[in-house]
């Protein structure tokens, strides 16, 4: 039996293994893709004290090197699903069962697409899901932000501060978002709202440099298409926490709520990183939940030995 065992190789997971092994913890990360978490996509990361620069990929190639360093144990496969029966914890993969003693849940959470054609093509070229990672690439330049919640409307509001134009485009006629930052939005002059209207195609250069260069735009009301130059689209129509693997205590979107410790409300089951009710979704959080995670996790697993002394 394992200690513990962790779900998902991204940064809380592999933080977490690191922590664990160094608590003299039998740990094992398992991870469905690659170890690496969805870090890897990012094409340069410049809010990662340490690194002013540096890319996604050899970010996560330093975090597993460190990991491989330390002693911690991964495997690729798909977690199906976790629970608990007595003191031990059943992990069930797509390979057979396996047990521990605590688990720690680092499942990420993924945004919604769009599901237009272009959006995949431009990721990191263009397109964005996250403006505090990928807005300071755009200062002086116009984007278009796709959506009406307050993340939506949280990010126009950061964005322009650095660009010089920012078009918020909504399907609805009003916004869905807090009224104060609707109320912010709509007092920035660079701030450009474009209601009842789909972003139906994203177009861009296809030299050896791709870059986003506009969106196709269609009004609901009056059924009128256009194109709208732009240099980046960030997209807000949701996210999507992976965390129908086990039956614990969620937020209605899904995300797993826990204590100040990061516990679920299964004893032992711990969540760190973007998969939990977490207020920012981003490397820096992920890798203190994954540390403080596996702190917790140790302590449970030492009073699992005084409860039998
Ligand atoms: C394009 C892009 C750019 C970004 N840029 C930045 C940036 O500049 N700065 C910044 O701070 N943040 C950035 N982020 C956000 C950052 O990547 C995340 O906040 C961070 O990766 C969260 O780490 P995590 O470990 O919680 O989750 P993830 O990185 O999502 O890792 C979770 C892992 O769990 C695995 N998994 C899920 N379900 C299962 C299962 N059932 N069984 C086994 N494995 C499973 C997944 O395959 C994945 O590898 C960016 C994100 C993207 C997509």
């Amino acid at each position: 039996m394992y200690d513990l065992i962790i779900v998902g190789g991204g940064p809380a997971g592999l933080t977490a293994g690191i922590y664990a092994v160094r608590f003299g913890l039998n740990t094992l990360i398992l991870e469905r893709s690659e170890i690496s978490g969805q870090i890897a996509l990012a094409d340069i990361v410049e809010n990662y004290p340490g690194f002013p620069s540096i890319s996604g990929l050899e970010l996560m190639e330093n975090y597993k090197k460190h990991a491989q360093e330390v002693g911690v144990e991964t495997k690729i496969t798909e977690v199906l699903s976790v629970r608990t029966e007595g003191d031990k914890k059943i992990v069930s993969t797509d390979g057979g069962d396996l047990e521990s003693k605590a688990v720690i849940i680092a499942t990420g959470a993924n945004p919604k697409p769009l599901n237009v054609p272009g959006e995949k093509e431009f990721i990191s070229k263009g397109v964005s899901y996250c403006a505090t990672c990928d807005g300071p690439f755009f200062k002086n330049k116009t984007v278009v932000i796709v959506g009406g919640g307050n993340s939506a409307v949280t990010d126009a509001l950061f964005l322009s501060k650095i660009a010089r134009k920012v078009y918020l485009i909504h399907r609805r006629d009003q916004l869905r978002a807090a009224k104060v930052l609707k109320d912010r939005a709509f007092a920035t002059p660079n701030i450009e709202f474009i209601f009842n209207t789909l972003v139906l195609e994203i177009i861009g250069s296809s030299g050896e440099i791709r870059r986003v260069e506009k969106v196709i735009i269609k009004n609901l009301k009056s059924g009128e298409q256009r194109e709208l130059a732009t240099d980046g689209v960030f997209i807000y129509v949701g996210i999507h926490p992976n965390t129908e693997i086990i039956d614990v205590d969620k937020d209605e979107e899904g995300f797993i709520k826990t204590d100040r410790f990061l516990e679920t409300s299964q004893k032992g089951i711990y969540a760190a990183g973007d998969c939990r009710d977490t207020p920012i979704w981003q490397l820096v959080a992920a890798v203190r939940d994954g540390a403080l995670a596996a702190t917790s996790a140790n302590a449970y697993i030492e009073s699992l030995k005084k409860d039998v002394t």
